[in-house]
């Protein structure tokens, strides 16, 4: 064993870095070259908003309002992130709701897609899933391959979503399994293009 301090690394006295020297992007008219791989999901990259409906077995209807931004560093994966929030009859925000942060990975043969994907998908109630999935057209059908929950997260045991572009809108409905229900519809929005 070292008695080295962790904290204390030798290398601590070498220069200072600069910012992130590479460019993401949400607007495909800036930023990287989308890498080739992504093409299929070309239609996705920007920033939507819009409003949905969900519930669950356990829990009164809600609506909601939702960004996503689906962006890009030139490599061959898509940076999900999304913010959700309560909406009253008057489409007022209530409170905020649901968030999360995934990240999108075509399946490559060589250099080529093969249509298929998988994705993480994290959220801060404690619940990352892994989905495995498969484009038609602009369509994106995912379906979960595992779900792993921090101890006190809720228990969510799968989870299935279908994502689509519909003239020129973003639209997903999304089910889950979760609370002892089998897979049953949680959320379904559609959004438009707002950035990018
Ligand atoms: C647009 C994003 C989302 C919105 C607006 C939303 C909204 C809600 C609302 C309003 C509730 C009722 C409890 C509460 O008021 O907090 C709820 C419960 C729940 N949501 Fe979501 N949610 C979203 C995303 C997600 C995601 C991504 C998951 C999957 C990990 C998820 C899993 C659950 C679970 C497990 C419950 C608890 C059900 C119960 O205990 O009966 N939600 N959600």
């Amino acid at each position: 064993m070292s008695d080295e301090n962790p904290l204390q690394p030798p290398w601590l006295n070498a220069p200072p870095v600069d910012p992130y020297p590479y460019e993401e992007s949400h607007d495909l008219r800036t930023g990287p070259k989308l890498h080739p791989a992504l093409d299929g999901l070309l239609p996705y990259v920007g920033v939507w908003r819009g409003r949905g409906r969900g519930g669950y077995p356990t829990i009164e209807d809600f609506d909601y309002g939702q960004e996503i931004r689906i962006s890009h560093d030139g490599r061959p994966f898509l940076c999900y992130e999304s913010r959700a929030w309560l909406l009253d009859e008057q489409s007022r925000p209530i409170r905020p709701a649901g968030r999360e942060m995934g990240w999108w990975r075509p399946v490559l043969a060589g250099d080529r897609a093969t249509g298929e994907w998988e994705a993480l998908m994290t959220t801060p109630t404690g619940v990352m899933e892994l989905h495995l999935g498969k484009r038609t057209g602009t369509q994106l059908e995912f379906a979960t391959d595992a779900v792993v929950r921090t101890p006190t997260a809720k228990e969510v045991t799968a989870g299935h979503r279908l994502f689509g572009i519909v003239e020129g809108a973003l639209l997903y409905a999304q089910e889950m399994a979760a609370v002892g229900h089998g897979l049953t519809p949680h959320l379904s929005a559609r959004l438009i293009r707002v950035g990018g």
